[in-house]
């Protein structure tokens, strides 16, 4: 029951207005692009599309505090701050826009400024009330997961194999830590040190940003060829042994995906497409809408 129009009469400026703050942070920042992202991803898949990630706990018990969720940039989060400050300065505006759909809005407004396509965003998502780190465990995929694994956990949320090797797309632009692939690199197993599906050169390239026993902070482009555009490189890659993460590599390595990789890969306005798809039915996964949950005022603590 989501709507394009949903603050027409509400907050009609509301895109415009977040687009021009999330415009500002990404000149300041190109990491406000992948962090934003990411953000929006982990919180559809937990809870659904509810703003439950943004929720902070005195504790430090909530969502944000998760193993999985721990490596998600500040940028992220400043960027949907920054959205709603500017959202709430407009006084026809104030505490009548939800932060979920401020990250959905901004989500869309960082893919466009990375020169990704650009769509039309549904509204009226209502924020939960919700977030704890019980609530993260076996719900957001692993960089180690086979086809099988990231089909299961997509198809939960109702996206098929396609939505879910088009919005792997994501990982063009960004940045991952070192020990999220090391594995692959230096121990895959007692008879290959490297894995085999791993271009030899690029494994050589990863061993040489990410020696062993590097500082955990450093972190490095996902997608070697255009880190900062968002575009088909990450599934060229694919078909070049270039995937940085198993979970990647599989799409290619996989016969039962290949082909959607080497469409995506000879076809920039096919995966655009697709991606514009499946982040549309993404936006949708489990949201609250009507009386349930609530606008917060701040969006880092329930009301
Ligand atoms: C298919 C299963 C997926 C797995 C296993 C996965 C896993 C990961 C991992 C391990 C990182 C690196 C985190 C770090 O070390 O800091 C990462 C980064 C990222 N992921 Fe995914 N991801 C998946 C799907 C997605 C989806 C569906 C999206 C969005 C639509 C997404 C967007 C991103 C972005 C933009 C980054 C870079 C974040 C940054 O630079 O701050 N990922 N992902
Ligand atoms: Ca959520
Ligand atoms: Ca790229």
């Amino acid at each position: 029951q989501l709507r394009e129009d949903f603050y027409r009469s509400t907050c009609p400026n509301v895109e415009s207005i977040v687009r021009s703050a999330v415009t500002k942070k990404f000149q300041q920042t190109f990491v406000t692009a992948p962090a934003t992202l990411r953000l929006f991803f982990h919180d559809c898949f937990v809870r659904g599309c509810d703003a439950s990630v943004l929720l902070s706990s005195p504790n430090n018990r909530a969502e944000k505090d998760h193993p999985d969720d721990i490596s998600l940039a500040g940028d992220g989060f400043d960027t949907v701050i920054k959205a709603k400050e500017a959202v709430d300065s407009d006084p026809q505006c104030r505490n009548k826009v939800s932060c979920a759909d401020i990250l959905a809005l901004a989500t869309r407004d960082v893919v466009a400024l990375a020169g990704g396509p650009t769509y039309k965003v549904e509204l009226g998502r209502r924020d939960g009330r919700i977030s704890t780190i019980a609530s993260v465990q076996h719900k957001l995929p692993h960089p180690e997961f086979n086809l099988n694994e990231l089909e299961n956990m997509f198809s939960s949320h109702g996206l098929t194999q396609t939505d879910m090797v088009a919005l792997s797309g994501a990982h063009t632009i960004g940045f991952s830590h070192c020990d999220r692939f090391s594995k692959r690199i230096y121990n895959f197993s007692p008879r290959k040190r490297i894995d085999p599906t791993l271009n030899f050169r690029y494994a050589i390239q990863l061993r040489g940003m990410c020696p062993l026993n590097v500082d955990p902070r450093i972190a490095i482009n996902m997608d070697p060829t255009t880190p900062q555009i968002f575009d088909n490189a990450y599934f060229k890659n694919l078909q070049q042994g270039m995937g940085l993460f198993t979970s990647d590599q599989i799409l290619f390595t996989d016969t039962r995906s290949r082909s959607t990789v080497n469409l995506f890969a000879s076809d920039n306005e096919a995966f655009n497409r697709a991606f514009v798809s499946a982040i549309t039915k993404l936006g949708r996964v489990g949201v609250k809408t009507g009386n349930q949950g609530e606008i917060r005022r701040d969006c880092s603590f329930v009301n």
